[in-house]
């Protein structure tokens, strides 16, 4: 075995250096050809495939491949070596695959296999092509040179645990400061997700590190590679929980050798949209996370979860039907006096001619045509001075007509909208009157925001161009079924990766509570949900740790499965001086070469004042605020509910008082969100009280 190790290893670092030389080969042939810049449509063709060329080869001298696949179609006499990489590959010569690109049917095989003698298949365009797998090798490349080889199958060799052992060699290595690629070791359900058919929405619940945010990326990618015409990376979208998230994510897709995907956060989006000088509350989000609320849970009348519903969307959109038919100022236009043109006229315009066009578009039509029919009737006046007279009239009667035509601005319509009884009827008296006194400052709440955009889109229709090819949604258990609503009505063909943990959902005043709340959104045979139970993040340790936490106060579907990597112990202990503990598990832990820390408190206020501590005493740390743009990695302050889709080499919660983490379901997933950020050590530290939360 050991002999045939070594020599694994020394074919394999033979062949990596004849494929390097040839990637050398071509790219240096590639460079020396000059940029073509000119008109010509041929040679621009020409020329992009040059620079993807050029692209595809700069990914693979940096990494050629990390797989090897010998695989044997049914009727060929011989295994053919498959290796696969980032990127494909062709010999410069022959045009013939050099290297596979992991989104290649065929690689599909690579991750789906997992053992077994039986003949396997994959789908190719040309159709289903069988065959049988003889060797599944998984190589580590690092800067040019070999590292590892590792056989996870080797047909009639006892292959047990190989795969396994390599997993937890990648998910052993210490982590920089951004989420990274997992082509090397995509798992099997993991690939399915991946290469899930486009034009279905995908719901993935998946516990705390289960790779949800890394599995949608990487189905971005592939569906980019695998419907390159139809489907562009500038038509795609990714709302994320906050702007530091999109920044600790942003390295996946250049890795993956995808570019240009909008990145986003639904009120940044929504806001965008409706381009007005409009504000959205963030205060009310602060407060939520105070300790000692009493945060809502299912069947809560909080506003969000009021205006979020698709109850409150129904309502909204038949009030707005209403509105758009009754939208005519309902009376004849009279221009001067005894000239009129009949209000039935005008209505047979907006109910016929114009019956397809939306809301402001048929307001701006009407008020062309009236000018029309107007200049007609003026042209009839032959005395000029009269016509003057007439003329100037008519346009200051014009100007008061359309004005008494209720203006189609989404603020104004929300405000008429808010004062029918239909909708009154959905809010509470207290949530009626917070919403009608924000939107007259110009302030919308966080969950006023779909209503906006519903109407938007009601009353401005949408733009050729304007749909979006596929949309991701992280951390969608924090959305309501509202907001996706208006994402569906703008995704082309119902693309969609929807990904969350309802055991996270600690936005519970305005998110769903169970994923049935959104599925009426999707039509029939248009919606699949798959599950994701293995955790991959965080040692057994830390897994074990954070479903007691979760489980004292909140019976989740399902608890994270840990995959078999063991660590340190987690430590909870009560200290008096939490300054000084925190000092000094920041030098314990970068002697153990952490690269990246956490001090989780309970609130951004308990933030500011270890940040000051810590600063006064000369530590480098930096303090994560609410709104931050950046994510910078190293030493971070933050509070609890800002880790979110974070994670950290070493994690360190403080002041996990009673009174911080109470005995409820809110507070549960709170401290498990900030349990579960941990990749290889936790430690929970409180000074008086522990909270009953935490295992004894
Ligand atoms: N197949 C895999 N191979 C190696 N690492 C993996 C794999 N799947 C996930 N991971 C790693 O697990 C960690 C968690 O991944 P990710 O952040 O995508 O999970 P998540 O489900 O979105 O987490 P959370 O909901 O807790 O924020 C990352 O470090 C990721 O690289």
């Amino acid at each position: 075995m050991e002999k045939n190790v070594q020599s694994a290893f020394q074919f394999e670092s033979q062949q990596l250096k004849t494929f390097a030389a040839e990637i050398n080969r071509q790219r240096t042939r590639l460079h020396s050809v000059p940029k073509y810049r000119g008109e010509d449509l041929t040679e621009q063709a020409l020329e992009d495939s040059r620079e993807r060329n050029r692209k595809n080869l700069a990914i693979a001298a940096k990494e050629p491949y990390f797989g090897r696949m010998d695989f044997k179609e049914t009727d060929q006499e011989e295994a053919a070596p498959l290796y696969i990489g980032k990127a494909g590959v062709s010999e410069g010569e022959s045009g013939k695959a050099m290297i596979i690109d992991w989104r290649a049917p065929v690689a599909s095989l690579f991750y789906s296999f997992t053992g077994g003698e039986e003949e396997v298949y994959y789908m190719a365009p040309e159709g289903m092509i069988e065959g049988d797998i003889f060797l599944k090798r998984n190589l580590v490349i690092r800067e040019g040179n070999l590292q590892r080889v590792v056989d996870t199958y080797e047909q009639g060799q006892e292959n047990a645990g190989a795969a396994d052992e390599f997993l937890l060699y990648r998910l052993g290595d210490r982590k920089d400061n951004r989420l990274r690629d997992i082509v090397s070791t995509i798992q099997a359900e993991q690939n399915d997700m991946i290469r899930a058919s486009r034009d279905t929405a995908l719901i993935i619940q998946g516990v705390a590190g289960s790779g949800k945010t890394t599995v949608a990326l990487h189905r971005l990618a592939f569906l980019i590679y695998e419907y390159r015409e139809k489907m562009l990376a500038d038509q795609m979208i990714i709302f994320a929980p906050n702007a530091m998230f999109l920044d600790y994510i942003s390295n996946v897709l250049p890795e993956l050798g995808v570019g240009d995907i909008q990145q986003t956060t639904f009120s940044k989006w929504a806001l965008l949209k409706l381009g007005g000088r409009l504000k959205v509350q963030t205060a009310d989000w602060q407060q939520w996370f105070e300790p000692g609320v009493n945060r809502a849970e299912s069947g809560s009348k909080e506003p969000g979860r009021v205006k979020g519903s698709l109850a409150f969307l129904n309502a909204m959109d038949e009030a707005l039907q209403l509105f758009i038919q009754n939208g005519l100022p309902q009376k004849d236009f009279e221009p001067w006096d005894g000239m009129v043109l009949k209000k039935k006229v005008i209505e047979n315009w907006y109910a016929e001619e114009f019956r397809d066009y939306p809301a402001v578009k048929k307001r701006e039509l009407i008020s062309i045509k009236i000018k029309q029919w107007l200049s007609n009737e003026l042209e009839k006046i032959w005395e000029k001075k009269v016509q003057k007279e007439m003329k100037t009239k008519a346009g200051q009667r014009l100007r008061a007509y359309m004005k008494s035509w209720p203006e189609l601005d989404p603020l104004s319509v929300y405000r008429q909208l808010l004062s029918l009884e239909s909708i009154r009827a959905q809010l509470s008296d207290e949530i009626l009157q917070q919403t009608v006194n924000y939107l007259r400052k110009r302030v919308a709440a966080h969950e006023d925001l779909a209503p906006l955009i519903h109407i938007h889109l009601t009353l401005n229709g949408l733009e050729r161009g304007e749909r979006y090819h596929h949309i991701v949604i992280d951390e969608a258990q924090d959305f309501s079924p509202y907001q996706i609503a208006m994402l569906q009505k703008l995704s082309l063909k119902n693309s969609f990766t929807i990904l969350g943990d309802l055991s996270q959902g600690i936005h519970s005043n305005i998110g769903i509570h169970a994923w049935e709340e959104i599925m009426p959104v999707f039509s029939e045979g248009k919606l699949a949900y798959r599950e994701l139970e293995r955790s991959y993040r965080s040692t057994m340790e830390i897994i074990e740790f954070a479903n007691r936490v979760l489980s004292a106060a909140y019976k989740p579907a399902v608890l994270a499965k840990p995959v078999f990597r063991s660590g340190e112990e987690v430590t909870v202990t009560q200290e008096d001086d939490p300054i000084a503990f925190v000092k000094n598990w920041i030098s314990e832990r970068k002697a153990a070469s952490a690269s990246s820390l956490a001090i989780v408190c309970r609130t951004a206020k308990d933030g500011e004042e270890y940040f000051s501590e810590l600063q006064k005493d000369g530590v480098d740390v930096h303090l994560v605020r609410e709104g931050q743009e950046g994510y910078q990695g190293g030493i971070s302050i933050i509070p609890i509910y800002l880790t979110k889709g974070l994670e950290f080499d070493a994690v360190l919660i403080v002041d996990a008082e009673a009174y911080n983490y109470q005995h409820a379901a809110s507070d549960a997933k709170l401290l498990y969100v900030g349990c579960t950020r941990a990749l290889h050590s936790l430690t929970v530290i409180f000074s008086k009280q522990a909270s009953t939360l935490i295992p004894s």
